[in-house]
This record gives C-alpha cells, sequence and structure tokens, in this order.
C-alpha cells in the first residue's frame, strides 16, 4: 500500500507544549523522544506518561533510540513495557534498532537486530514505525552505503512480516547522518519509507531539502 509521506518534529519534552501551539493548524505532527513504562495514574515523580504525550499533541513517540539504551540502560524488557504503554494512549510508536560498530565489524548485526526487533510481539494489531539507525552512523557524519541500508531494511521488513505479522505497509525509516546532499539516494530505495534525522533537522534549509527530497510540503 502507498503511505502519504509525513512530517513529524520531536523536541524535548520541556518543549512539546510550545511546539504543539505552533504547529496547530499546520500538517506537521508531533513527536515526543521518549516516553515512560508506567503507564498506570501513580505517583512517578518526574515520568512522562503516554497519556500526557497524547494529552499535549503528540502522534508518535521515539522508543529505543540507541542514547536510551547505552545512557540509561533500556533494556528489552523496559522497551516492551514502554511499546505497549505507547499503543495504549494511541500513539504511533518509532522503535529504533541498529547495531554498534563492534557488532557491524563482527558480522552480528542481523542477530542484533533481530533480538531488538523481538520485542515488537507486544504490539500485535497496533500501527508502528520501526527506525533502523546504524549507531555508528549516528551524529558521526558516516552514513551507511545505500546497500547496506537496503540489505538491512529488507531483513527487518521481512523479520517483522514473519514474526510479528505487521502489515505489508509496515513504514522503516533510516536514521544516521542523513543530510540534504545524500536524502535523495537513501528516499529512492523501495525498502526505505522515510528519514529519522538529528542534526540535519536543527538547519531549516537542510531540513526543508531533506522534506523535498521525500516529496512533502510543509
Ligand atoms: O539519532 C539520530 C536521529 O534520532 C540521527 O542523528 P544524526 O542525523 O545527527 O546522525
Amino acid at each position: 500500500a502507498v503511505q502519504a509521506a509525513q512530517v513529524a518534529v520531536a523536541p524535548p519534552f520541556a518543549y512539546l507544549g510550545q511546539a504543539a501551539t505552533v504547529l496547530a493548524g499546520s500538517n506537521i505532527a508531533l513527536a515526543a523522544q521518549d516516553v515512560s513504562a508506567f503507564d498506570k495514574d501513580g505517583a512517578y515523580t518526574g515520568e512522562v506518561s503516554a497519556a500526557m504525550l497524547a494529552d499535549v499533541g503528540c502522534r508518535y513517540v521515539l522508543i529505543g533510540h540507541s542514547e536510551r539504551r547505552q545512557y540509561f540502560a533500556e533494556d528489552h524488557a523496559l522497551l516492551a513495557r514502554k511499546l505497549q504503554a505507547a499503543v495504549a494512549a494511541g500513539l504511533i510508536p518509532v522503535y529504533c534498532v541498529g547495531e554498534t560498530l563492534a557488532e557491524r565489524e563482527a558480522d552480528a548485526y542481523k542477530a542484533v537486530i533481530a533480538e531488538q526487533l523481538a520485542v515488537l510481539g507486544a504490539l500485535a494489531g497496533h500501527d508502528y514505525v520501526v527506525a533502523y539507525e546504524p549507531v555508528w552512523a549516528i551524529g558521526t557524519g558516516k552514513v551507511a552505503s545505500v546497500e547496506q541500508i537496503d540489505e538491512v531494511h529488507q531483513f527487518i521488513r521481512e523479520t517483522v512480516l514473519q514474526c510479528h505479522g505487521a502489515s505489508d505497509s509496515i513504514r522503516v525509516l533510516y536514521g544516521g547522518s542523513v543530510k540534504a546532499d545524500n536524502a535523495d539516494a537513501i528516499l529512492s530505495l523501495q525498502s526505505v519509507g522515510g528519514a529519522l534525522v538529528g542534526g540535519a533537522s536543527l538547519d531549516v534549509e537542510s531540513f526543508g531539502r531533506i522534506c523535498q527530497a521525500a516529496k512533502i510540503t510543509v
């Protein structure tokens, strides 16, 4: 199925409310960078629940970004809870997977990604997006080659379809040093359903050019 392209921006929690006001009435969606695993009402000081994110106008939420896995020790059990909390609140998770440089060099990247994808079993029947972000390509300027991206994206699609019964229209984004000058080549791959852009999204002109490469008018 052909899915309409869409732009979403994912500011830090503290700025979501302001961003929601600015984006009201536009065709740019709001996303959060993380969500609490606690989905019941209760006292969890400092946590931001999925219900709060939905309330402030988020449509998407990133879950399992490599920085969360690396610096905040987020494991599969926790990520499964976050995914469930997100869909229970009506949010669409953007679930991030990807291998480190050592894992790629050891030729272990498919095994690592398959293990990361296993938690998606918790989401049967719900909409979600997968983002492939090789850790070695995030913020480093080292973009994966189109061959590397295509191989992993096809692997992700097959794994998700076979193991988790996701619909054929599952969207897989690529992230990691996407810039205005490489967006065309990456986004023209059949297996790539969009981009998860970090550094280049902070410059309005370069972000605009990436949106153009994705054939999106905002
Ligand atoms: O982690 C990323 C987006 O979540 C990618 O960041 P860069 O585009 O800066 O490499």
